[in-house]
């Protein structure tokens, strides 16, 4: 169904819809919104954020959590227990928009519990495709007679939050699974807004997962550090101080250079840099181009046979998970690159006048 004031525009010669925080004035998202408890399940990095966001944009938000560190959290944000802080069970009945964001691991082990409040007219909600799409691997198969709608911030839940305190907005995903009410295009245009979302594409629950499995893996989060760490231990091995090889391979990245291509692209950031520096990245990007493809191609075979979210929920659903995770952020926290990182950011002015 087509959504008003939408915009269709350019990317690079490929014509997409996009939707706005403009074309869902908050009069509007309360009107499509009026009859509607939104539960939220998981109070995670992006549970948190939406839920804050939704409340601050003036929607009915109960939580459902389980006891413990999430749920002391939600009463220190205000929520209050029976009133709008419930147990899983307890608000998912009492929602017509189901919000799914508990891991993914934990959606697949929480589905017996959601499934039988998952009724004839309501709204399952996700920020992910993981659960829907890897179905063989989640058992999370919704009934035919509800809406599943997807909306995923393209970012981490704390930019999210920050971003919408900042008046400014993150761009989001959304899809639709299954349109029960005729409406649920319009709904998922209309939460991604209400999250907190600036400006949404439409993609598939297929796109979001495969797109969002590889973008983490690779150049988001673990492309990223394999880097770093290869530059930093060549400059290392060559004799270059901590110092000089963190900020030749980090600092600079992060403070100087990466926010020139957000601001105006790669050109650009090109542009404000030496004559000298220029010929060598143009010279040299080609051949890390040649040495990543392969590994691209890997792993995005790797996400799209299932491997990874098997991995996923495997490693996540071992009693050990968290000792296991903190011992290998530990690792990475312990490493000399990071250990000098810690020591560079404590210099910038603006900590040290704090
Ligand atoms: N983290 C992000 O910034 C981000 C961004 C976009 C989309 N997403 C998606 O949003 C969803 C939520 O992500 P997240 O990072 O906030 O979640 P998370 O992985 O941090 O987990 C959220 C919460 O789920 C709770 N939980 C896990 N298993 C549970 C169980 N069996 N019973 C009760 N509670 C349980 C945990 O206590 C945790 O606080 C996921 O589908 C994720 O892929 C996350
Ligand atoms: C923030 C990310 C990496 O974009 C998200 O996809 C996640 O899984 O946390
Ligand atoms: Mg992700
Ligand atoms: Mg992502």
């Amino acid at each position: 169904m087509a959504t008003r004031g939408v915009k269709t525009l350019d990317f690079g010669g490929t014509k997409e819809i996009v939707y706005e925080r403009a074309d869902f004035p908050k009069a509007k998202l309360h009107q499509i919104f009026k009859d509607d408890t939104f539960a939220v399940m998981g109070y995670g990095t992006q549970g948190r954020a939406q839920a804050l966001n939704l409340r601050d944009n003036g929607l009915k938000v109960i939580l459902g959590l389980r006891e413990g560190p999430s749920f002391e959290l939600a009463k220190e944000d205000g929520f209050v227990p029976g009133e709008n802080l419930f147990s899983i069970p307890e608000a998912a009945q009492k929602a017509s928009v189901i919000m799914y964001l508990l891991s993914d691991a934990g959606q697949k082990t929480g589905w017996d519990t959601i499934k039988p409040f998952v009724t004839t007219g309501k709204t399952l909600y996700f920020s992910h495709g993981f659960s829907i799409v890897f179905s063989d691997q989640t058992g999370v198969v919704p009934p035919p007679d509800v809406d599943v709608i997807l909306a995923a911030p393209k970012g981490s839940g704390t930019s999210v939050r920050r971003l919408f305190l900042e008046g400014k907005g993150i761009n989001g995903s959304i899809a639709v699974w299954q349109d029960h009410s005729g409406k649920a295009h319009e709904r998922a245009c209309a939460m991604g807004v209400a999250i907190g979302c600036g400006y949404l594409y439409e993609t598939t629950f297929q796109k979001e997962v495969l797109s969002d499995l590889t973008g983490e893996r690779g150049i988001l989060m673990g492309a990223i550090q394999g880097l770093f760490r290869a530059q930093y231990d060549v400059l290392r091995s060559k004799g270059h101080s901590p110092s000089e090889a963190f900020n030749e391979t980090v600092e600079e990245a992060t403070q100087s250079l990466y926010p020139l291509i957000a601001e105006n692209g790669m050109d650009w950031m090109y542009a404000n840099c030496s004559t000298t520096a220029q010929r060598g990245a143009l010279d040299w990007w080609r051949p890390f181009y040649d040495a990543s493809l392969p590994v691209f191609q890997k792993l995005y075979h790797s996400v799209e046979t299932g491997e990874e979210t098997r991995r996923s929920l495997e490693s996540n659903s071992r009693k050990d998970y968290k000792q296991q995770l903190e011992e290998e952020l530990r690792q990475i926290r312990d490493s000399e690159m990071w250990r000098a990182g810690q020591t560079v950011r404590s210099l910038r002015p603006e900590r040290q006048s704090k």
